[in-house]
């Protein structure tokens, strides 16, 4: 008989853990275990039940029912302390860094007992020479990229000596180059000894880089693989249950009259990173999706807030939304002008987390004239439109109408796109559409942009994944110290020349193109 290779020891397991909100049952008798030395991928669909089983095993949620095991002995987690002494250590895709703060006093808040700063600092400097990190210790973290911040992240969790590493989606923020070194860091943890638990939408990335994979649907577990076994479809429909389409490929289509015009567009920062915005140039006409590539951080949200309206423009000539001049008006004379914009941050800026969804839908509809007229709102008008988002985005919850902090992360970007791309605008700028979206869901609104496109809309999408708008995108720009580089076809373009782009050489590649 052959012999069959014994699986390491399990460090952290999780049996039959179960977690209801309400009539929702979020994880429903769920077991998993993460073993010493492998990297261990948790996949699911949006709302699967990905958090909460985190949440769980970090002690910052408490099951219903089910037990925690740390090496094979039962364990209760009151709170994430506890989990932290016995060596549970989180990166969450939120961080809590201050940016007013630098490196090393952030680090010192997150551990116990005092140290003197220069003593954690050479901490510091030590681990990140151990793990290939790139974090300087005396930096103000306002300053720092999100690559750089989540590197933050991870030296204060690995400060702590975890010998479980729980990392939520951490490379959505990612550039390609990031990605990698963060690979290189996981493994040099596991071939330590450690073990990861790795969430991630990017199944290319978890067949490469993970040992395991255990797989949620609706809360319940639907199996345990080897990724490095399966293919992109394989795993995507056991997540799903079914086949995922992949986004439909762009085809040569005659374009409209721009839609929206930057010119000469200025803004003085206030010296904070990527705050600045330098002599920006484009124009994204009907029918087209312009694509804004770079590391975050490069004045990316600079350049949305202006275009919104959210941040004042000196030169009102500087923004041009189909055929008017918009740099001086606010942002709902921008929505009246038939603009939609979609922020990155869905929480606090896109949705207000402590209302309900449906009146979330009133935040960008009301100046539309169907759900408020003269002053009042249509009630059922409103809830008409938001059963129309629910339905027509497959956003899924627990309950009738629940507060927009109850929402998966997911599911509530799915809303917001929703909610902007079915009042019809005649120009939509999103930053990070499918920022921790599933595959599926994923494909879903690309296809939705690009429809949306099709019927005459001007789409301006500001990415960070690079594989993403060389995907959907017509043309591409680069962002880079503020400035953006001419708009070129994709088609003309490649991964590379945009990737120098990315790194400050202002070029996206393809003929005549040049720092704009
Ligand atoms: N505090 C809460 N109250 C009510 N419902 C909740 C709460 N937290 C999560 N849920 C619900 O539980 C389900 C599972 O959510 P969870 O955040 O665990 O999913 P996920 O797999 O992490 O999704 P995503 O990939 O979108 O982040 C969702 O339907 C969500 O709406």
């Amino acid at each position: 008989m052959e012999d069959v290779p014994e699986r390491p020891r399990a460090l952290l397991e999780a049996v039959k853990l179960t977690k209801k909100f309400g009539s929702l049952v979020a994880n429903d008798q769920v077991s998993l275990a993460i073993r010493a030395g492998e990297t261990h991928a948790l996949l699911g669909e949006n709302g699967a039940g990905k958090s909460t089983l985190v949440k769980m095993m970090c002690g910052l949620l408490q099951a219903d029912s089910g037990e925690l095991l740390y090496e094979g002995t039962p364990i209760v987690f009151h709170d994430p302390a506890s989990s932290r002494a016995k060596g549970v250590g989180v990166v969450f895709q939120h961080f809590a860094l201050f940016d007013a703060m630098t490196v090393v006093e952030n680090v010192a808040l997150g551990l116990p007992g005092h140290q003197p700063l220069p003593v954690l600092a050479a901490r510091i400097d030590d681990c990140v020479r151990r793990y290939g990190l790139g974090v300087e210790p005396y930096r103000r973290v306002g300053e720092l990229s999100v690559g750089e911040r989540q590197r933050v992240e991870i030296v204060r969790c690995l400060l702590g000596d975890p010998r479980v590493l729980i990392l939520d989606e951490p490379t959505s923020v990612l550039t390609p180059d990031e990605s990698e070194n963060l690979f290189r860091t996981v493994d040099l943890l596991t071939d330590e000894g450690r073990a990861v638990l790795f969430i991630s939408h990017k199944l290319d990335e978890v067949r490469r880089l993970c040992h395991r994979a255990t797989v949620l649907r609706g809360g319940r577990f639907i199996a345990e693989v080897d990724p490095q076994q399966e293919t992109f479809g394989s795993l995507a429909r056991l997540m799903v249950g079914a086949d995922v389409p992949r986004t439909p490929r762009v085809t040569a289509h005659a374009l409209g009259a721009p839609r929206l015009l930057a010119l000469h567009l200025n803004v003085a920062g206030d010296g904070s990173r990527g705050s600045t915005l330098r002599d920006i140039n484009f124009e994204v006409h009907a029918g087209e999706i312009l694509g804004i590539a770079g590391v975050a951080g490069n004045g990316q949200t600079a350049l949305f807030d202006v275009l919104s309206g959210e941040t004042e423009v000196t030169d009102h000539e500087s923004i041009v939304i189909d055929g008017e001049m918009a740099g001086g008006l606010s942002p709902t004379q921008r929505r009246a002008l038939g603009a939609g914009f979609v922020p990155e941050e869905r929480l606090g800026h896109a949705a207000a987390p402590d209302m309900r969804l449906s009146d979330n839908v009133l935040l960008t509809t009301h100046g539309d004239g169907h759900i408020v007229k003269a002053g009042i709102i249509r009630r059922a008008t409103l809830f008409g439109r938001f059963q129309e988002i629910v339905k027509g985005f497959d956003v899924r919850f627990g309950g009738k109408d629940p507060k927009a902090r109850r929402l998966s992360g997911g599911n509530m970007q799915k809303f917001v796109i929703g909610r902007e791309v079915l009042r019809n605008p005649v120009l939509i700028v999103v930053d990070q559409p499918t920022w921790g979206v599933d595959a599926a869901a994923a494909a879903f609104i690309r296809t939705t942009l690009r429809e949306h496109a099709a019927q005459g809309c001007a789409v301006l999408v500001i990415s960070q994944d690079l594989d993403e708008l060389l995907e959907f995108a017509d043309r591409i720009a680069v962002m880079s110290e503020g400035r953006l580089t001419t708009p070129v076809p994709v088609a003309g373009t490649s991964r590379e020349a945009i990737g120098l782009a990315m790194g400050g050489a202002h070029h996206a590649g393809g003929e005549g193109s040049h720092a704009a």
